[in-house]
């Protein structure tokens, strides 16, 4: 006969590290304990408990898994753990109180870059991920059922204007719209269908499509195989602070851009 406690001390036996998400003050205290001999980690939008060892959640994710993933891979970038580690993840999936502890193995494919991705952008981490999930559903659908490519710079809007050119007229010209809203999002896709960029701020406004992009490529070094669009897109962000998020239409994979470097590339299916 086992006891429920058992249960739990299975999922957190042996871990090397503990992971608390958003933790009160009251609910941290607890783990300050110096008896406790596994190193805590806090993950939260601020460190407003002081933890010694702290990541920054730049956004809340709704989905468990990927606030998990991410506090975890801001981790391994500080070394706080490595692959083959166990860790335990003390969340709140429904809101409120922490009310699960989730025991997971940490693998070398967790560091996606979505971290740096996040982290160490200049635009607005919800514009980011406002554009990064077009991209995931644009290449998760298609367009009407095929598939399309897209290229969006986040960030440092006025310098890419002034290394790009348009392709067409620009029909965000005398608009104030946004990333993230609904309309928006059908008009991106919408637009995915035409040559060139869209430039985005760095707070979230739309500031032009069919932008061709002119950055000098020298010191720009991604995987071969890539064509001109992910050349431009990765050779704008050495030549000014913006990020790129750029869907393939050839082999259907979303790859961010950072610092003339790819720093994230996945398949939106296994999103
Ligand atoms: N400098 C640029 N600025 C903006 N858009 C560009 C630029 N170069 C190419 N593109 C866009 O990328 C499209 C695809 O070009 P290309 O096939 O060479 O890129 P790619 O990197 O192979 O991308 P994909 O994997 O989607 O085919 C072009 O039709 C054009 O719309
Ligand atoms: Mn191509």
């Amino acid at each position: 006969m086992v006891a429920l406690s058992d249960l739990l001390d299975d999922v957190v036996a042996d871990v090397d590290a503990l992971f608390v998400f958003s933790p009160s003050s009251s609910y941290y205290e607890q783990f300050e304990d110096e008896s406790l001999d596994t190193p805590v980690v806090v993950v939260a939008p601020e460190n407003t408990v002081d933890a010694a060892e702290y990541i920054e959640l730049p956004l809340e994710f709704d989905n468990v898994r990927d606030r998990i993933r991410f506090g975890i891979e801001g981790a391994m970038g500080n070394g706080v753990v490595e692959e083959d580690d166990v860790v335990a993840c003390n969340v709140a999936v429904f809101g409120g109180d922490h009310d699960a502890v989730i025991r997971v193995r940490v693998t070398e494919e967790m560091r996606s870059g979505i971290y740096d991705l996040f982290a160490n952008s200049r635009a607005d981490p919800s514009v980011i991920r406002d554009v990064f999930e077009v991209a995931i559903e644009l290449g998760k659908k298609g367009q009407k059922g095929k598939p399309v490519g897209a290229l969006f710079v986040v960030g440092d809007a006025g310098k890419v204007m002034n290394k790009s050119r348009p392709l067409s007229y620009n029909p965000f010209e005398k608009s104030h719209v946004h990333v993230g809203d609904p309309i928006v999002n059908v008009m991106l896709k919408e637009f995915s269908r035409l040559d060139g960029a869209f430039i985005i701020s760095d707070s979230g406004k739309i500031v032009s499509a069919y932008r061709y992009l002119e950055p000098a490529a020298e010191g720009v070094d991604i995987p071969k195989g890539l064509g001109a669009r992910h050349m431009a897109g990765a050779a704008i962000t050495r030549d000014t602070n913006s990020t790129t998020i750029v869907l393939s239409e050839s082999d259907g994979l979303v790859r961010a851009f950072k610092g003339g470097k790819m720093i994230l590339e996945i398949d939106p299916e296994d999103y």
